[in-house]
């Protein structure tokens, strides 16, 4: 209380300096939309990756697919960053395992996000908070 309470203020966690929710799930409704524009383009390196869940929601199989997959990306997101949601979805082991994700697969995600990230004006310093806890998934999300 008093005159110290501006320095005793917690600092906004990463979650807030995303713009809470909304923010992030902006950020990665961007992240899908380049994503799906990539899978279009003559020589897509993400077609091979994304198609299963891609013919699932276009055939009509499986409709939600994506949707479920926004969803726990933003759980995952707001849960990374100190925020009060809750990760439900599968491991980042066992939610990539089968698709033998390739490094370069991974760098061209990698610069779909960072594009959403630039068209939401996220400072340098918070994009670099983001791709610290991304770059940490890279060996579970790689290889397998
Ligand atoms: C650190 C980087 C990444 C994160 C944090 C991430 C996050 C996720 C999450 C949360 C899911 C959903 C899991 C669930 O619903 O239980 C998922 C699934 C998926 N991810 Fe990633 N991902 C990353 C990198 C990649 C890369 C590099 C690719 C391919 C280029 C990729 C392709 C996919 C696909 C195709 C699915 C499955 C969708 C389905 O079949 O329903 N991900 N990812």
């Amino acid at each position: 209380c008093g005159k110290n309470d501006a320095e005793e203020a917690p600092a906004p966690t990463l979650y807030d300096r995303l713009g809470k929710t909304e923010g992030i799930a902006k950020i990665v409704d961007g992240l899908i939309a380049n994503v799906g524009t990539e899978t279009q383009m003559t020589n897509s390196v993400m077609l091979r990756s994304h198609k299963p869940m891609l013919d699932a929601v276009n055939s009509g199989a499986d409709p939600t697919r994506l949707q479920r997959l926004r969803n726990n990306f933003i759980d995952q997101v707001g849960e990374a960053t100190g925020g009060p949601l809750k990760y439900k979805g599968l491991s980042m082991l066992t939610a990539h395992k089968g698709m033998a994700v390739t490094h370069t697969e991974f760098t061209v995600w990698r610069a779909q996000l960072e594009k959403s990230l630039n068209t939401n004006k996220v400072s340098e310093t918070d994009k670099a908070a983001l791709y610290a806890i991304i770059d940490k998934m890279h060996d579970d999300v790689v290889g397998h």
